[in-house]
């Protein structure tokens, strides 16, 4: 549905953005995320036809952005980091008036309207000026503009930055109820927002493509991922001493920690992350306790996070994967 070439875009000597490419289906929710100044603005503009790249191509739903601008936005909501508002129009007002701007008359304008009010929960401000609203809802009301027509592709940049957590909520949920028909690219600062609605992520720094893949593949990129997180109870502590020098001899195990939030837990660092290097150790782990008679109150595999992983391949990672998502 989306199709990014080897995008580029320079101003000046700077290159905002470098060689930039993937491609995105129906159903996909894309995070695009990375530090201050990677590009990510840059990339969306280019994509929703409103900035020339220096080189390189841009379809949506097979139709080339550049060539053929206003076939190609027909297919897409853009919801901008700002957009207008005509703060003396009512909600209603504002949206018929952005419906006969896209060519909806008659019934179908109507239709557009019911749709986009009741998709965005304006029922009760509908008939309300813009400049009497709060800040959540004239959010509200810049994304009813953006899916009047229905799109099929939506592009979201930063879409909860300055709301409250209700609102943002409201917003998450949202896209989650577009996500099954749709193809979706939002650009954030907020990585719990890409937890919430996004089902893949793509990572740039300095303009240039880091990663792109799917959330639980970005954090697996955390150093510590793959590590098992072992919680035990025991009678004294000389068992639970000689327990954990065991269990750093155990075989597969690479180091033992003790863990800074329990007393209890301890971080086994382990030598093989594939899925049957920690089947086989959670065994042997599994083994020992039962051996050395502690009681088993928590084993789990440590997954990563996001944050972490951000931070480790921004600082100092260049790891680049594959185009397609
Ligand atoms: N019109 C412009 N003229 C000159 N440089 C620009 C222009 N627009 C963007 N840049 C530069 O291009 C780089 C990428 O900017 P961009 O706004 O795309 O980053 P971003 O990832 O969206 O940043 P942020 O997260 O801070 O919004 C930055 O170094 C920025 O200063």
């Amino acid at each position: 549905m989306i199709q990014v070439k080897q995008l580029n875009r320079t101003f000046g000597a700077k290159k905002a953005v470098n060689n930039l490419s993937f491609s995105l289906s129906k159903g996909q929710v894309l995070g695009l995320i990375g530090p201050n100044g990677a590009g990510k603005s840059t990339a969306m503009r280019m994509i929703t036809g409103f900035l020339r790249p220096s080189s390189g191509s841009i379809s949506l739903g097979g139709i080339d952005v550049w060539q053929h601008p206003k076939k190609a936005k027909r297919l897409l909501g853009y919801l901008p980091e700002s957009a207008p508002l005509f703060e003396d129009m009512s909600v209603e007002g504002f949206l018929g008036y952005l419906s006969g701007v896209r060519g909806l008359h008659g019934r179908e304008r109507t239709q557009a309207i019911d749709r986009a009010v009741d998709l965005c929960f304006l029922q009760s401000v509908r008939h309300q000026a813009i400049d009497t609203l709060s800040k959540g809802y004239r959010h509200r009301v810049c994304l009813a503009q953006s899916i009047l027509h229905d799109p099929p592709i939506i592009i979201f940049d930063e879409p909860t930055d300055g709301l409250d957590p209700n609102q943002k909520q409201e917003i998450r949920d949202l896209i989650n109820e577009f996500r099954h028909n749709k193809t979706i690219i939002l650009s954030t600062h907020i990585l719990d927002e890409v937890n919430a609605v996004c089902t893949d992520v793509l990572l740039l720094d300095r303009g240039k493509k880091l990663f792109t893949g799917t959330l639980a593949e970005l954090r697996s990129q955390t150093p510590e991922a793959g590590d098992l997180l072992l919680q035990v109870g025991f009678d004294y502590v000389e068992q639970f001493r000689t327990f954990r020098e065991k269990l750093k001899i155990l075989a597969g195990v690479s180091a033992v920690e003790m863990s800074e939030m329990n007393s209890n837990e301890l971080r086994v660092k382990v030598i093989d992350k594939t899925l049957s290097g920690i089947e086989d150790l959670t065994h042997r782990v599994v083994q020992l306790v039962v051996e050395e008679k502690m009681k088993l109150l928590q084993l789990r595999q440590d997954q990563g996070s996001l944050e972490l992983a951000f931070r480790t391949m921004t600082s100092y990672g260049t790891h680049c994967r594959g185009d397609e998502l």
